[in-house]
C-alpha cells in the first residue's frame, strides 16, 4: 500500500530515511517550532534513464528547491468539468511529457487505474511533479465523482492551494459546492479556472455570477476572454492589459503571442479592459488595506500608473487570506489558457511555508510521485509531498510522527488538550491536523470469494482497500454469516468489485444492491431480562431491566444513561461490558436489522451474581434493549438523496414525470444556459440505476449528481411494502 505522505518539519536537516519501525500512531499529533529549510544544492539527477515511463521526460533535477518555492497545490472539481484534461496540458506544457494525453483516449498520466482510463473518469488522487518557470509544483488530480468525495477531502487536507475548474457552460454544479466546503474546511486558498469556453454555450458572465451567488464567494476577474464559444482564441490580462491569442496553426498550444493592448489596434478591447481592471482594483482596495492606503495616495488620479506587479502583490494577499478567489478562464482542449493558469498558481497560491503547519513526519523509504510511477529518493525537505511504502497499521486520516517518544509525548498533550477542550483553548486547535470526516455508507451488498477457500484472501483483500478508502466499510452478518460490503453509491461498489479482481486476482460475487436503511422508535419501552448460565462449575448470573425512549437530537450512538439506584462500584467493572452490549443491540434494530438511531436507553438496575463474566453481561444488556426495542412502535427510516439534473428543455417534462414516479420532491426548477436544472429531493431507493433511465429518457443528453441529505421517515404504506418484501411476503 503506498500513502500519500506530506513532510511539514522545517530544520536546518532534511528527514532522513533511516530505517526506523512503521510507527503507527493513530490520532496522535506531534507538534514542533518552525524553522528554515534547508536547500540541497548541486545535486543533479538529470540522468534517471529507465525510471520514468517512455512519455515522460526525467525531471530535470530532483534537488530540494528553497520553501518559497513550492506549490503544492490540487485539481478539484465537478465530474466531468475537465480537471484531467488541464493536468495533463499542465504535465505537458511544464515538459513532464511529450505528448498530449486525452481523456476521451484513455491516455492521461494522472487517470492511471485501469477503471479510469475505461471509464474516462478520476477514481483515485493521483500526484505528479514538475517545475515551472523555477517554481517546483506538487500536483494532486482529485476525483469528480461523489461517490469519492473522501478522496477529495484526504487530498485536501495536506494541500496549501487548490485550482477549482469549472465548466464554463455550466458554472457552479452540485459536487462543486461539495469540494469547495471541503476546502473551506481546511482553509485552502485558490483559484477559479473557467475551463471550456470554447464549448457551445460557454459564458464567462453567468460562470462569475454562479460563483459569486453559490459560493458566496468574491471573484477577482483576472483575465477576460476574448470571443467565446466557437469564436473564443484568446484571453486579456487584465492585471497587465496586454492581450493573449494562440497560434491557430499551433495544434498544441504551445505558442502564443503577448501583446500590450493599444488604443489605435484594440480600442474596444482597450476600454473594457481598463474599466475591469479600475473595478479590480477596487475591489482589491476593499480587501487590502495597505493596497488601499497605496491606491488612494499614490494613484488615486489615476489607476492606470498603478503598476502590474503591486496589484500583483495585493492580489496574492487577498488570496491568501481567502477573502476573495481569482478568477481566470481558458480552453483545457483546445489548449488556450493554461500557461497563463500555471503562472497564476506560481503567483498567487501560498508556498508551504505561509501555510500554518506545526507538524514533523519521519518515515523510512520515501518517494517522490510521477502519478503511478516514482523515484526512491533519499531525503526531502519541509513543505514537499512524497509517498512512503509498507506501513503495515496505518490507515487513511492517521498522522505519523519521529519516534515512540515523540508519540508519546504527543499523545500525552494530545490528551491535555482534549482535557481542556471545554475551556475552549484555541491553541489546541493550532495543534491538531483536522482528521477526514467520513461519510456513512449508503448502500451495502453481500460479497462472496468464488470458494471457501479463498475467504481469507478475500479479507485480506478488503482489509487492504479499507484502509485505503475508509468510506468503504465491511461487516459480517451474524445471521447468514456472509460478509457485507458497504460503500457510497453503485459506482463506488462496482469499483471496488472490480480492484478485487484486477488487483488481487479474485473474482467475486455480488448480491444485490440494497440500500442501507436506519430504524427508530416512537415511543418508550422498558423490558427485564435474565441471563443464567452454568459453565464449568462457575454459575454466570445477570438480571437486567432497562428503558428505551426516542430522543429528538440526531445520532447514530445511543445515548446512554444509568438510574440512581446503580452502584458506583458495580459500574466501575460493569460499564465497559454494558455499553457494549447496548451498543451491538443497537447496530441491529428489531424491523430490518438495520442500525438504530435516535434512542436513549436507560438502565434501571442491574444485578449481577460473584463471578459472572464481563461477557454475560454483555450480552444479557443487549438481549433486554433488544426486547425494549421489539416492544416500542418501530418506524424505518431510509436514507434521502439531493438530487440536480442538468437537461435540455426538450426532456423536462419525460424526466419530471420520471422523478413524480420515483416519489421525487421537486424544490427548484433554474434556468442555466439553453438547460434546466431540477433540484430536488429522491429516496436513494427509487433512484438506484437512474444513470441508465436517465440516459435512455435524454438520449444521453442530462447529468445529474446525488448527495445524501438525511433519513426521513418512511410513509407507513411504503415501509409496509419494504418489510413485506424483506419477509418474502411480496
Ligand atoms: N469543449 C471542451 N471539452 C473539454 C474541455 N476540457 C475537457 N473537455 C472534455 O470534457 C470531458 C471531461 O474531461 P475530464 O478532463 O475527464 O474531466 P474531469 O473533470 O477530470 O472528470 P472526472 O475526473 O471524471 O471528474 C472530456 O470529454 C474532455 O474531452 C474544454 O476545454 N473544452
Amino acid at each position: 500500500m503506498l500513502t500519500n505522505l506530506r513532510i511539514f518539519a522545517m530544520n536546518h536537516q532534511t528527514i532522513p530515511s533511516a530505517h526506523i519501525n512503521n510507527l503507527c500512531c493513530y490520532k496522535i499529533r506531534a507538534s514542533f517550532k518552525r524553522l528554515k529549510p534547508y536547500v540541497l544544492l548541486g545535486r543533479n539527477y538529470s540522468s534517471l534513464p529507465g525510471l520514468i515511463g517512455n512519455d515522460i521526460k526525467s525531471l530535470h533535477s530532483v534537488i530540494n528547491p528553497p520553501i518559497a518555492k513550492i506549490r503544492n497545490i490540487g485539481i478539484m472539481a465537478h465530474i466531468d468539468a475537465g480537471k484531467t484534461t488541464t493536468t495533463e496540458r499542465i504535465l505537458y506544457y511544464s515538459g513532464y511529457t511529450r505528448s498530449l494525453g486525452d481523456v476521451d483516449d484513455g491516455d492521461t498520466v494522472t487517470d492511471f487505474m485501469a477503471q479510469e482510463r475505461e471509464r474516462g473518469i478520476t477514481i483515485q488522487s493521483a500526484a505528479v511533479t514538475f517545475d515551472w518557470k523555477g517554481y517546483r509544483v506538487n500536483l494532486i488530480d482529485t476525483p469528480g465523482h461523489v461517490d469519492f468525495t473522501l478522496e477529495v477531502e484526504r487530498c485536501l487536507r495536506v494541500l496549501d492551494g487548490a485550482v477549482a475548474v469549472f465548466d464554463a457552460s455550466a458554472g457552479v454544479e452540485a459536487q462543486t459546492l461539495t469540494v469547495w466546503r471541503q476546502a473551506d474546511k481546511h482553509k485552502i486558498p485558490r483559484i477559479c479556472f473557467l475551463n471550456k469556453m470554447d464549448k457551445t454555450g460557454a459564458s464567462f458572465k453567468y460562470a462569475v455570477e454562479s460563483i459569486r451567488e453559490k459560493l458566496k464567494a468574491k471573484p477577482l476577474l483576472l483575465q477576460l476572454p476574448i470571443g467565446e464559444a466557437k469564436t473564443f482564441k484568446g484571453l486579456v490580462d487584465v492585471v497587465t492589459k496586454e492581450k493573449l491569442l494562440w497560434n491557430s496553426n499551433s495544434n498544441d498550444g504551445k505558442d502564443f503571442e503577448r501583446k500590450p493592448l493599444l488604443e489605435v489596434s484594440d480600442p474596444e478591447l482597450l476600454k473594457e479592459t481598463i474599466e475591469a481592471r479600475n473595478a479590480l482594483i477596487e475591489q482589491v482596495a476593499d480587501l487590502d488595506d495597505e493596497f488601499a492606503d497605496l491606491v488612494l495616495g499614490e494613484f488615486s488620479e489615476n489607476f492606470d500608473l498603478l503598476p502590474a506587479e503591486k496589484l500583483q502583490n495585493a492580489i496574492r494577499r487577498v488570496t491568501l487570506a481567502q477573502t476573495a478567489v481569482p478568477v481566470l478562464c481558458g480552453s483545457a482542449l483546445k489548449n488556450k489558457g493554461v500557461q497563463p493558469l500555471l503562472d497564476a498558481v506560481t503567483m498567487y497560491l501560498p508556498s508551504p511555508e505561509e501555510r500554518n503547519y506545526e507538524f514533523l513526519e519521519r518515515i523510512s523509504r520515501l518517494l517522490l510521485p510521477f502519478a503511478d510511477q516514482h523515484i526512491e529518493i533519499s531525503s526531502l525537505t519541509a513543505g514537499n509531498i512524497a509517498l512512503t511504502v509498507g506501513l503495515k497499521h496505518t490507515a487513511t486520516g492517521d498522522t505519523l510522527v519521529s519516534s515512540k517518544s515523540s508519540a508519546l509525548a504527543a499523545a500525552r498533550r494530545a490528551e491535555r488538550e482534549e482535557e481542556k477542550q471545554h475551556r475552549k483553548n484555541n491553541e489546541a486547535e493550532r495543534l491538531l491536523l483536522a482528521g477526514v470526516e467520513i461519510p456513512e455508507p449508503v448502500f451495502f451488498c453481500t460479497i462472496e470469494p468464488p470458494s471457501v477457500a479463498k475467504q481469507p484472501d478475500l479479507e485480506h483483500a478488503l482489509k487492504c482497500l479499507q484502509r485505503e478508502d475508509p468510506s468503504l466499510k465491511v461487516r459480517l452478518d451474524p445471521d447468514s454469516g456472509q460478509t457485507i460490503l458497504c460503500g457510497m453509491g453503485e459506482l463506488h461498489i462496482e469499483i471496488i468489485h472490480d480492484r478485487i479482481k484486477r488487483e488481487y486476482g479474485l473474482e467475486t460475487y455480488l448480491g444485490p444492491l440494497q440500500v442501507a436503511y436506519r430504524e427508530t422508535i416512537l415511543n418508550s419501552a422498558c423490558a427485564t431480562d435474565t441471563l443464567d448460565r452454568t459453565l464449568g462449575d462457575q454459575r454466570h448470573l445477570v438480571t437486567v431491566e432497562v428503558e428505551a425512549r426516542p430522543i429528538e437530537t440526531s445520532s447514530l450512538m445511543p445515548v446512554i444513561e444509568y438510574a440512581e439506584s446503580i452502584h458506583e462500584d458495580l459500574l466501575k467493572v460493569s460499564q465497559e461490558a454494558i455499553e457494549n452490549g447496548i451498543h451491538s443491540a443497537c447496530l441491529q434494530g428489531p424491523l430490518l436489522g438495520s442500525p438504530v438511531q435516535d434512542v436513549a436507553i436507560t438502565l434501571h438496575s442491574l444485578t449481577v451474581h460473584p463471578g459472572t463474566s464481563t461477557t454475560m453481561i454483555s450480552a444479557c444488556v443487549s438481549r433486554c434493549v433488544q426486547k425494549a426495542l421489539k416492544k416500542a412502535d418501530k418506524q424505518v427510516l431510509e436514507p434521502l438523496m439531493n438530487l440536480e439534473v442538468t437537461v435540455a428543455r426538450d426532456y423536462l417534462s419525460p424526466v419530471l414525470g420520471d422523478l413524480a414516479q420515483r416519489r421525487g420532491n421537486i424544490q427548484e426548477i433554474q434556468t442555466r444556459q439553453d438547460n434546466k436544472v431540477v433540484i430536488g429531493f429522491v429516496p436513494l431507493a427509487e433512484i438506484m440505476g437512474y444513470s441508465t433511465a436517465l440516459r435512455t429518457l435524454t438520449s444521453g443528453s442530462a447529468t445529474f449528481a446525488l448527495e445524501l441529505s438525511t433519513y426521513q421517515a418512511m410513509n407507513p404504506q411504503d415501509q409496509n411494502t419494504l418489510l413485506n418484501r424483506r419477509s418474502g411476503l411480496t
